[in-house]
């Protein structure tokens, strides 16, 4: 098969293009490298230096189709960002998803999956949230998300364009085979950080709030191994068939962010220096999934269960990698793509 893939330098896409390529399917990345690494993409996929927002160039790329898909990962993407820059969030993720959606109908692309996210989700009651929890984002960067959704919904209604909104719980981890990692910069989340602390490369680690209604008062978050939200985006593919899919995608267990700093401290071995900080802004308490729809309808089974192990991959990478994808050189064939 032959796939499109938007962000394929990033984190969540450079393993997916990992999977894709290694079952054997053919890949093109486009990616602006604003987040993403040159570097994480394999000299197998054909890499496009270049901005979504190029509408003519996403249209010139999909004139040589067919295509099989598109993988729409390229977005702004930091709840705690959008909170300071809500307009430059919408604007940024929605208006060239909506070329993205146009073009896409207007080349005929049989399935459109695209990177939504936990984030459209306020949770009040702390429940599991199913795709029947009622949505609603406590940031622009959730609500940037829903309206990309809907785009999509009136995509399907309207043009029959079929597509799979995938409602990523928080990603965590690295190829367990030490290809790809999780390397942003700055780095604003929450495992890589405590990583970094711990392997000593940053003093302290602040935790936002212990104000929170959970036993410890951190937040609560389901931890899904990029590995295995790759594999959800194969069997996403596999069931748009004649009709759209959401599906939302964790492991159905929540960890607060202290139990985080504990799992980190006991796989690594070493303490860390931790403390207490204010709330940060758009954060929900708690957020964690019930994939139960995902797996009653494709079979995807997550591989990696508990914290522990999906720590494990992501403290691998990072000693690997000190200095992340900086450390990692740039394969031959692909410096000159
Ligand atoms: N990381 C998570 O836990 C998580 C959870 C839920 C949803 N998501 C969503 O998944 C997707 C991927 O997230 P990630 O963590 O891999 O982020 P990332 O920042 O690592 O990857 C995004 C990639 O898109 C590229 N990009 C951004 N804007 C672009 C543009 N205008 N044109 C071309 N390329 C552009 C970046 O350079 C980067 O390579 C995002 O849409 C994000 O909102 C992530
Ligand atoms: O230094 C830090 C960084 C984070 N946190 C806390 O750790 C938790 C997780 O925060 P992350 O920044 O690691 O991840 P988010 O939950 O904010 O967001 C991630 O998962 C979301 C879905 O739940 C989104 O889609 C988003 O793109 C993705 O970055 C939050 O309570 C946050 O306040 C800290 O306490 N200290």
């Amino acid at each position: 098969m032959r796939f499109f893939i938007t962000g394929g330098a990033g984190y969540i896409g450079s393993h997916v293009v990992l999977m894709l390529l290694d079952a054997g399917h053919e890949v093109v990345v486009l990616d602006n490298l604003s987040t993403g690494h040159r570097q994480a993409v394999p000299p197998e996929a054909r890499f496009i230096l270049g901005d979504l927002s190029n509408t003519a160039l996403v249209d010139d790329i999909l004139s040589d189709g067919p295509w099989d898909g598109i993988m729409h990962f390229a977005a702004r993407s930091l709840v705690a960002e959008s909170m300071r820059e809500p307009f430059m969030y919408l604007r940024q993720n929605v208006e060239p998803a909506l070329s993205l959606i146009e073009l896409a109908v207007r080349h005929k692309v049989p399935a459109f999956v695209f990177s939504s996210t936990a984030a459209l989700f306020s949770n009040i009651d702390n429940s599991i949230i199913s795709e029947n929890s009622p949505v609603a984002p406590c940031s622009p960067y959730g609500e940037s998300k829903l309206m990309v959704e809907r785009a999509l919904y009136w995509a399907d209604r309207v043009h029959g364009l079929r597509s799979a909104c995938l409602r990523y719980f928080n990603a965590a981890g690295a190829d367990p085979k030490g290809r790809a990692g999780e390397d942003h910069q700055p780095e604003t989340h929450l495992i890589p950080l405590a990583i970094q602390t711990v392997l000593g490369k940053r003093p302290s680690l602040d935790l936002f709030g212990n104000d929170y209604p959970t036993p410890d008062g951190s937040c609560i978050r389901d931890y899904v191994h990029v590995t295995d939200l790759a594999r959800a985006h194969l069997a996403a593919v596999g069931a748009i068939g004649q009709r759209s899919v959401t599906y939302n995608i964790g492991n159905g267990k929540g960890y607060s962010n202290l139990q985080v700093v504990q799992s980190i401290e006991r796989v690594s071995g070493r303490r860390m220096n931790w403390r207490w900080a204010p709330r940060r802004a758009g954060d929900p308490a708690v957020l964690v999934a019930s994939s139960a729809l995902l797996q009653r309808e494709t079979g995807w089974k997550s591989a990696f269960h508990d914290l522990d192990t999906i720590v494990e991959t992501a403290l691998a990478w990072a000693e690997k990698y000190p200095d992340g994808y900086a450390s990692v050189s740039l394969k031959k064939d692909a410096a000159s793509a």
